[in-house]
């Protein structure tokens, strides 16, 4: 680990404890210096926070893996044109960070912490920065609600076409989305759940839960004519179209958005890869998309769809959390992996495949709803 990855991680674990208050901290103080800046943030920062958190935490993180750090922030700069942030505001914001960090840290911050966060701030800002200028998207998209299909109590499939402009991604990623007219200002990501088309429609699979404000707007409140927001596409759980090797994809839930628009755009052009789906839920019920997925399976011979359900007891197949399902039909060591749900399923899932000595360069995952 070099000696400013080191400091970062260390000086990290100072405030790491009082996340939400050095982030409330650090808005306070950016709305202070920047107030223009306030209306276009969501009235409530919950998510918001939890947000820039993340993206401190993950650029702290992945500092050993430049390439990730650096589609990673370019992406987010891209996705911050949303708030209409522009070069003139990322100093101001570096101030802000500095300061709330130094306030919670304690007596332990010293003036080598704050020289590496100093230096690691200015290395993220000028890729946002490069990505967000590079990017000659609009801000943000704005989609017309073409379908709303209820699949179960709280899960939605909802098709979205986006109006003037179209808006490019590849299969796997994801994007913010945002409700205006019932949650203006608040903007949640989704991973796209189908291949790019030639219609330029995109697929979501959104499920309500507690309090998910857009989550349960977009479940339960949006009709097809309703116009949302979307903001520029993120994420690298993308297919490296040079792998011969066979596939396995593993999805928790919801999850299972961005497997499927893998497994659609393999469906364009692959003859020769196994390709094996393990998807997980709860409850029957909750296999909101097995049917689509055994027509995917009944057409292409490479495919095979496991479903699994963690607590069914009657379930007439796999029983159990979908990452213990997978170690049973191993081997796994030369395959590619992709891995989709919640941040708790993805991790026992890196556990299991670990144990299973699968190497950790083969496994895509993004952590959706962390950052
Ligand atoms: N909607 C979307 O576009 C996307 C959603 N996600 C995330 O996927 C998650 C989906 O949530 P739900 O549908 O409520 O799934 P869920 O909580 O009902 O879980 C579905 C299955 O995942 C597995 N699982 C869950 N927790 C586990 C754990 N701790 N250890 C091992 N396996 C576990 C189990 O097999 C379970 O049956 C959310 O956290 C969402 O943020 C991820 C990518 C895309």
């Amino acid at each position: 680990m070099g000696n400013l990855s080191r400091l970062l991680k260390e000086s990290w674990t100072l405030v790491e404890e009082h996340q939400d208050k050095v982030a409330g901290y650090f808005y306070a103080r950016m709305f202070l210096s920047n107030p223009e800046l306030r209306s276009l943030f969501p009235v409530h920062m919950d998510v918001q926070r939890a947000r820039l958190l993340g993206a401190i935490v993950t650029a702290v993180q992945t500092l050993d893996d430049p390439e990730r750090f650096d589609e990673y922030l370019r992406a987010l700069g891209r996705d911050h044109r949303k708030f209409h942030v522009g070069p003139e505001h990322y100093q101001g914001v570096g101030e802000a960070l500095l300061e709330a960090l130094r306030t919670f840290a304690g007596e332990y911050w010293g003036v080598e912490y704050e020289q590496a966060w100093s230096d690691a701030y200015a290395v993220i800002s000028k890729k946002m920065m490069a990505g967000a200028e590079a990017d000659t998207n609009p801000p943000f998209w704005h989609a017309e609600v073409v379908s709303h299909e209820r699949r179960s109590r709280d899960i939605a499939v909802l098709s979205l076409r986006p109006l003037q402009h179209p808006l490019a991604y590849r299969a796997g990623q994801y994007v913010s989305v945002e409700a205006p007219r019932y949650r203006p200002r608040l903007w949640r990501t989704y991973s796209i759940a189908n291949a790019p088309r030639k219609d330029g429609t995109l697929d979501f699979h959104v499920r309500a839960l507690g309090a998910g404000w857009v989550s349960s707007a977009l479940v339960r409140r949006v009709q097809p004519g309703d116009l949302l927001r979307l903001a520029a596409p993120m994420g690298t759980m993308t297919l490296d179209r040079k792998s011969n090797r066979d596939v396995v994809c593993v999805a928790g839930g919801t999850g299972l958005a961005p497997i499927k628009a893998l497994v659609e755009e393999l469906a364009r052009y692959n003859r020769s890869r196994w390709v094996h789906v393990f998807y997980g839920a709860k409850d029957r019920e909750d296999l909101y998309d097995l049917a689509d997925l055994e027509k995917l399976a009944a057409r292409h011979p490479w495919l095979s769809v496991v479903p699994a359900c963690s607590e069914d007891a009657s379930f007439p197949g796999e029983r159990g959390n979908i990452n213990e399902i997978v170690a049973r039909y191993g081997p796994w060591i030369d395959h590619d992996f992709f891995v989709s749900g919640s941040p708790t399923m993805v991790k026992a899932t890196l556990r299991t495949l670990a144990e299973l000595q699968v190497p950790p360069l083969r496994i895509r995952y993004d952590a959706l709803g962390e950052p």
